[in-house]
């Protein structure tokens, strides 16, 4: 008989071989901005791991790297050292091309200012991302995603005539329509009342816990940050602790002592 000593099977992105495969893996990423003289670290070694299926709220101070992470993490931007994984495939190349690409098949982006196009209808706003990836054009399916968020009898309208809670919700449809495994949100309540954020919200959940779809959201609302699964909180670049399954009430207490748990880094 032969033994053989066991091995531990380390996948490339650092992951046991047969873990369930993430959504969103970042391996000590860091992001400089500033000049080699004045550096600026806005990510100071972020490891973490987000599981698929999961609803992850981002928060922090100003200026703790929020939108950096997000930048990283949906490859907006790539990190000065450090790895960045979609779907266990590593976000790399440093082409523009390269990167819009992958982007394209795998991610979507909804972000505090909606970014709709003014002069086209909400149907075209929806099938743009469709349009640039070459990909055709299912009209049923974006009729489908648009009744989805309550927009099914608005399809000629302009952004204008539509009010900001509406816009918001067509661009949930226009970052859903590629089917992407990602969702990536920055303040995607910002700049709405608090019904119309409500309803942006709902959503966002909905395509997490009937949809299947992953939603990395950074906010600095703790109510918004309650509807998420989880939240990591980030402090001068760096991790510092998370909270599962979250109240507003906790986030906020939490919000109101971040810098005393500055250098917990989490969810490794
Ligand atoms: N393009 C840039 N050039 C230089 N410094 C930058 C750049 N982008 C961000 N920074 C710096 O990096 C740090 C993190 O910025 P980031 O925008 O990620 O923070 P944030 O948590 O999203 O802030 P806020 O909540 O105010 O939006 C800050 O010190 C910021 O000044």
């Amino acid at each position: 008989m032969t033994t053989t000593t066991p091995r531990a099977v380390v996948r490339d992105d650092g992951q046991p071989a047969g873990a369930a495969v993430e959504a969103v893996r970042l391996v000590n990423v860091r992001k400089v901005y500033g000049t080699t003289a004045n550096p600026v670290a806005a990510l100071d070694g972020v490891t973490l791991g987000l599981p698929s299926g999961s609803f992850t709220a981002v928060m922090g101070p100003s200026g703790s790297g929020k939108s950096t992470f997000l930048q990283c993490a949906a490859g907006l931007d790539l990190p000065t050292t450090g790895r960045v994984y979609i779907q266990g495939e590593e976000l790399a190349g440093n082409s523009e091309a390269v990167l819009t690409k992958f982007r394209r098949q795998r991610v979507g982006f909804v972000f505090q200012q909606f970014n709709l196009l003014p002069t086209l209808t909400v149907m075209q706003n929806v099938t743009l991302p469709l349009r640039l990836a070459g990909r055709k054009i299912d009209r049923r399916r974006c009729r489908e995603i648009l009744g989805r968020v309550g927009l099914g009898d608005r399809l000629d309208h302009r952004p204008a005539e539509l009010s900001g809670g509406q816009q918001q919700r067509v661009a949930i449809a226009r970052a859903l329509v590629t089917d992407p495994r990602v969702v990536f949100a920055d303040e995607p309540t910002g700049a709405l009342d608090s019904r119309s954020a409500r309803e942006v919200l709902e959503l966002l959940r909905e395509s997490v816990q009937v949809y299947d779809q992953t939603v990395v959201m950074v906010t600095h609302d703790p109510v918004a940050a309650s509807y998420a699964d989880s939240v990591v909180f980030l402090v001068d670049g760096r991790l510092a602790g998370g909270l599962d399954n979250p109240t507003a009430d906790a986030v906020a207490e939490r919000m109101a002592h971040l810098g005393e748990t500055h250098d917990v880094q989490a969810g490794a």
